[in-house]
């Protein structure tokens, strides 16, 4: 979320050069990601989109080297968080670093978050995993992590179990614990698919909100083109386990170069942020969380109106 017209771009945080990621399976192998490059910046969001199964998440996992493995198999490349290869990582290592200067928020907390344990703890528990934190630190830390993030009446949520929290609430918890050790990065894979209309555009509004205070570097995946519109600085667009463009998201959304970002941009042709949201007349495009974008950047970023159509979501 910076101005890249006037910022020069920043040293590369997280790093992936010519990724490579096979799923061995029975009969045969997916090849999900094919030599993909792309870096992210601290204070710059990156999204990713492209229709299902084009390998976003599988390269997102890779950078926390978290996809299965079997049958994950990472056959070449590397993935440099803030220079070092997490592919080379030992498990010992990997723990260190996750959640600590990479995290991640995924789309449906439940499965995420601990049943059994309290939401407070559950974010307590990342720093006493982390760092030295006595417990009574931990605990304090959280309770700002729950305020920071919009839970009101933190003292009385930290107590509560996630089956006593709405979904949004459960999402906020999700981005506590995420963001409580201060990471370096946050990988969001379609942070706000299962939450409904209003809680979509304020849990984006509160990720947009964080990511600026932090300045982290945002790796952020959506079939949402209107979500990517207003809050990526820059868009990769995948297809088929490659990169088939990259670029500004202004420079990508208006002159796409590849034909396959065009098909996409056209099978959404609501994905412009101008328009106006009207509930009661069931706006798809706003239904799939199209946050209202801060005033400057609704100034910086306004892109061209397309009349018309209804919201697609590629690939699905
Ligand atoms: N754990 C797994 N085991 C086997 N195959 C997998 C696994 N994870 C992903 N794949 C395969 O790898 C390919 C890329 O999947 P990936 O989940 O990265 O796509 P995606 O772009 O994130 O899709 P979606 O938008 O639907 O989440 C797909 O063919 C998928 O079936």
């Amino acid at each position: 979320m910076t101005d890249s017209a006037q910022t020069p771009p920043a040293e590369p945080v997280l790093e992936f050069r010519d990724l490579r990621v096979d799923f061995a399976l029975a009969t045969s192998t997916v090849h999900a990601v094919r030599g993909v490059n792309l870096s992210v910046a601290a204070g710059e969001t990156l999204a990713v989109v492209g229709e299902s199964g084009s390998g976003k998440s599988a390269t997102a996992l890779s950078a926390m080297r978290l996809n299965p493995e079997p049958p994950c198999v990472y056959a070449g490349g590397q993935v440099l968080l803030d220079g070092r290869d997490v592919l080379a990582l030992r498990e010992k290592e990997l723990r260190k670093i996750r959640g600590a200067r990479i995290s991640m928020v995924f789309q449906d907390p439940m499965t995420s978050l601990d049943p059994l344990q309290r939401v407070g703890d559950q974010v307590a528990e990342v720093l006493r995993l982390h760092g030295d934190h006595t417990r009574a630190e931990a605990r304090r830390a959280a309770l700002t992590a729950l305020d920071e993030v919009g839970i009101p009446d933190p003292e009385r949520r930290y107590r509560q179990y996630p089956h006593e929290l709405s979904g949004g609430l459960r999402q906020r918890v999700m981005i506590a614990s995420a963001l409580v050790a201060r990471p370096r990065v946050l990988i969001a894979d379609e942070p706000t698919t299962a939450l409904d209309v209003t809680v979509q555009r304020q849990i984006l509004e509160l990720l947009v909100r964080l990511q600026r205070r932090h300045g982290m570097a945002v790796l952020l995946i959506t079939h949402d083109l209107g979500v990517v519109a207003e809050t990526a600085d820059r868009v990769v667009v995948m297809r088929h386990g490659e990169v088939v463009e990259t670029g500004d998201v202004e420079q990508v959304f208006t002159r796409p170069a590849a034909p396959y970002t065009r098909e996409l941009l056209a099978a959404t042709p609501d994905w412009s942020p101008s328009h106006d949201h009207d509930p009661a007349a069931g706006d798809r495009r706003t239904a799939q969380g199209v946050p209202r974008p801060p005033a400057e950047r609704r100034r910086g970023r306004r892109l061209p109106h397309r009349p018309g159509g209804r919201d697609v979501r590629p690939g699905r």
